[in-house]
């Protein structure tokens, strides 16, 4: 059976750092993966690599049984990857962001109210995103992941500004995702809550 996702013998160099290298994994559909390590120890230039943003130095990863850098259109495709950055039109309302996600990448029709007001932005809809807290951008960022049906969610640390609710609220959705055959591959320096049962985890040690 074709392996859902592999990366084989990765290596990074940073600054003349090595940050990892003969790195290798593997994830299968229903899988979280969990990437730990201290500040600097390369778990964004890891998922960088991983989400095909950046060029390994060397080793190979696979999507479906194809080299990624191969099929990097329809790879992006399949994939969402939500950084550091917010990725959010900071001039746009919170509604106005959503229907240019939507109409961005042709994705099915949403009760925007609905999902703003689950995601605890209920009277805020209209504001433009740079009148809110960072928590409260954080929140319609993440509404990509109620919006997208890829496969394969590349998320660096999500949880950062998020309060307890929306913390959990975040992990229903995950296991959501993985209940629907879904992948993640994830950063957080804070522990996911119990309920996980195909969970595994990479710590990246820093390397000096
Ligand atoms: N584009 C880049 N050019 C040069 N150096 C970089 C680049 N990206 C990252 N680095 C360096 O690589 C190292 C690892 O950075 P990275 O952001 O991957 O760490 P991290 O484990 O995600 O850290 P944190 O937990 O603080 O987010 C850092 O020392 C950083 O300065």
């Amino acid at each position: 059976m074709t392996e859902f996702f592999s990366a084989q013998g990765l290596s990074c160099i940073r600054q003349d750092r090595v940050l990892f290298e003969q790195l290798d994994l593997t994830l299968n559909s229903g899988e979280l993966l969990q990437i730990q390590g201290k500040n600097g120890a390369g778990k964004s230039s890891l998922l960088r690599l991983l989400a095909g943003l950046s060029t390994p130095d060397d080793g190979t990863i696979y999507f479906q049984g194809q080299l990624i850098a191969e099929c990097l259109e329809q790879y992006a495709a399949s994939l969402c990857y939500i950084g550091h950055q917010s990725g959010i039109h900071e001039q746009l309302t919170a509604m106005e962001n959503i229907a240019f996600w939507r109409a961005a990448y042709q994705l099915p029709y949403v009760d925007s109210m609905t999902l703003l007001g689950e995601l605890g932005l209920a009277g805020l809809e209209d504001l433009p995103c740079h009148m809110l807290s960072a928590g409260q951008q954080r929140r319609v960022s993440l509404a990509r992941l109620w919006l997208t049906n890829c496969p394969l969610w590349i998320l660096d640390e999500p949880f950062t500004a998020l309060d307890q609710s929306a913390i959990q609220r975040l992990q229903y959705r995950f296991r959501q995702h993985l209940a629907q055959g879904g992948a993640m591959i994830v950063t957080t320096h804070q522990p996911l809550s119990d309920g996980f049962s195909c969970l595994k985890t990479l710590e990246l040690s820093y390397r000096w």
